[in-house]
This record gives structure tokens, C-alpha cells and sequence, in this order.
């Protein structure tokens, strides 16, 4: 019993993991990671033919059911907004996976979870509709979240992702600004084999979409070019700096700026896990276009994962 999980360091009441309040039986091998609570019962709603879960705690909703068109079972699971909640959020659904709950050990074997987050992002290439599914490429995440979880670059691509985005990011400083240099961005990249099944069922779909390249802030505000507050920024024209990165290489345009994918990719990367994001483009952060209604967006997005999860699974 060595390897014993403390109960302080992995919260479990009544056989079920704190924040999300699930217990491993009840997640799926296929997950669908939204941000908003209230997406997860539209998606159940529209794609699920039998439901055997549907929890909430601390913001989080999950509910687990079999897909009326797949007939796969599949877990529709809330991150919250941004990387510290979405830390917690996949550490226990990792935990759910690979340690048995009735000794607190983790188990010897488990199998990888699939895992795509559907969410909403703002459009950074004026070439692309709002309105279009962005499925992630690569991801620079500018969060500091990630910088706690020590694992190695996933490619040549991310080092010069993130070396390119950190030039950017200092030129883009306000000289004398009390946190210049102090953000360090990171790289990482959707599976591969996710995301050609997923650029597969695009295609199939006929629904608007593209790869590319996302960026993912820290915050909504400031951190995406905003500056309502009345306090200074760290940058001045943040987007107008960060457009400069697609240039030098065709195959990385850069498309969309959310919260989530950096965190996600690089965690679930490290795991070993196979994880990709689509996100719909709500907003156009150049021409200041913002679209309030995406249900159908978000919908469609969610079909084309469910089928990527089909084709996967036979692979
Ligand atoms: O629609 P979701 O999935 O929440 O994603 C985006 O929307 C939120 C900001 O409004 C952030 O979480 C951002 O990443
Ligand atoms: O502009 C946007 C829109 C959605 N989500 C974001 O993080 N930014």
C-alpha cells in the first residue's frame, strides 16, 4: 500500500472524486469538455439516446449516456472558464481513470481516455467567418497554469511556436511595465490521429471549418487585447502583435484565442491521452463582430466529434 493516495491529495466522498462528484464508473472512454455548465445538457438532449448519469457540483455538470447515432457511450464534461479550473477538471477525470477507489492505489493498467474540448473562441483571422469550427492544430497557451506540469516539448514546431511567440509578446511590452518578460508562453499540439479523424468528419459534414493555429490567454480581458479596466496593461496592442505570427509559416495560421486548449492539450498530452479541441469562432477580435447566438454552431461541432470518436475507436 506504498503508493496509497492520501485522501487530502485526491479528494474522494461517498466513492465519488470532490470537484466533479463522479465515480470512475460513471465516466466515459470518449469525453466531451465544454466550458459552460449548460452546454452539457443541450448536448445530452440532442445526441444522447440513454442517459445513466447527471451530476453537478461546484459548477461542473456531467452526464454520461450512449449517442443515438454512434451508439457509443460518451461523457459530456464542464471545464469551467480558463486553465486553473480546467486543471482540476482533467487531473480528477484522470484520476477516475487510473486509480482504483476502493484501495486509493492507482492501477496497474488502465486504457487512455479520448478527450475534445468544444468550446467558443474569438476569431483572429479576418479570412475566417464567424461561425466556422477551428479544429487546433497547435496551441501557444500563455497561462501559467501549464508551467507546473514538466512535460517535454511535443515537436520542432512547438519550440518555434513558443520561441516566436515570446519574441512578440516582449516586443508587444510597455517599456517599464512591472511584469515584462515574466510571461512565458508554451507550446503544444492536438494528437494527430484525433485530429485527422476529426478534419476527416469536417470534411464528410460539410461544415465550415479550418486548422490552425489558437492561442490561449489567461484571461478574457487585458490578456485578449481588452482594455475596459482602469488599471494599465502589461502590452499595448496585443493582437495587433500577436497577428505578425502566422506569417513565416504557411500551415500555421494562427485562427482563434480562447482559454482552455493550452492547458488542455499540453495536460492531456503528457498523460498520453489522446486530445484535440474545436472551437467555434463567436467573435471577430479584429473587426469587433460578435455572434450571441452559437447553439447550432456548438452542436454541429459536437456531431463532428462524436463521429471522430466513431472512426477512432476502430483504429
Ligand atoms: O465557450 P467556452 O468553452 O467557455 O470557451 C471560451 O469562452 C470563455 C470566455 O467567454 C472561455 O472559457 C473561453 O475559452
Ligand atoms: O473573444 C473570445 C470569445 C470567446 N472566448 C474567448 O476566450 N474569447
Amino acid at each position: 500500500m506504498g503508493n496509497r493516495l492520501n485522501p487530502d491529495d485526491l479528494p474522494v466522498a461517498d466513492g465519488r472524486v470532490y470537484h466533479l462528484d463522479l465515480a470512475p464508473e460513471e465516466l466515459a472512454r470518449h469525453v466531451i469538455v465544454v466550458g459552460d455548465p449548460d452546454r452539457v445538457p443541450v448536448l445530452a438532449e440532442a445526441f444522447l439516446a440513454t442517459r445513466e448519469v447527471d451530476r453537478f457540483h461546484r459548477g461542473f455538470r456531467t452526464i454520461t449516456g450512449v449517442t443515438a447515432e454512434t451508439g457509443q457511450r460518451v461523457s459530456f464534461v464542464t471545464s469551467g472558464i480558463g486553465a486553473p479550473s480546467t486543471e482540476i477538471v482533467l487531473n480528477e477525470l484522470a484520476a477516475l481513470n487510473e486509480v482504483d477507489f476502493t484501495t486509493m492505489t492507482r492501477r496497474e493498467q488502465w486504457q487512455p481516455l479520448t478527450l475534445v474540448r468544444l468550446g467558443t473562441s474569438g476569431g483572429l483571422n479576418p479570412a475566417t467567418p464567424v461561425g466556422t469550427l477551428v479544429l487546433t492544430d497547435y496551441v501557444v497557451g500563455l497561462d501559467n497554469t501549464a508551467l507546473y506540469y514538466d512535460i517535454p516539448l511535443p515537436d520542432e514546431a512547438c519550440a518555434l511556436l513558443e520561441e516566436r511567440v515570446r519574441s512578440i509578446m516582449t516586443g508587444a511590452e510597455l517599456p517599464g511595465a512591472r511584469f515584462a518578460g515574466r510571461i512565458a508562453p508554451y507550446a503544444a499540439r492536438s494528437d494527430r490521429g484525433l485530429l485527422a479523424s476529426l478534419t476527416a468528419a469536417a470534411g464528410t459534414l460539410g461544415l465550415p471549418w479550418i486548422r490552425g493555429l489558437t492561442i490561449s490567454s489567461a484571461g478574457f480581458f487585458a490578456e485578449q487585447g481588452r482594455g475596459v479596466a482602469r488599471v494599465g496593461t502589461t502590452h499595448v496592442n496585443l493582437l495587433d502583435a500577436l497577428e505578425h505570427l502566422a506569417s513565416p509559416w504557411p500551415g500555421f495560421e494562427l485562427q482563434n484565442m480562447e482559454m482552455e486548449a493550452g492547458f488542455f492539450l499540453h495536460f492531456l498530452g503528457g498523460l498520453g491521452y489522446r486530445a484535440a479541441a474545436v472551437c467555434v469562432v463567436i467573435n471577430q477580435r479584429t473587426s469587433g463582430v460578435f455572434m450571441a447566438d452559437y447553439r447550432r454552431q456548438v452542436l454541429d461541432g459536437a456531431r463532428l466529434i462524436l463521429r471522430a470518436f466513431k472512426e477512432c475507436e476502430t483504429v
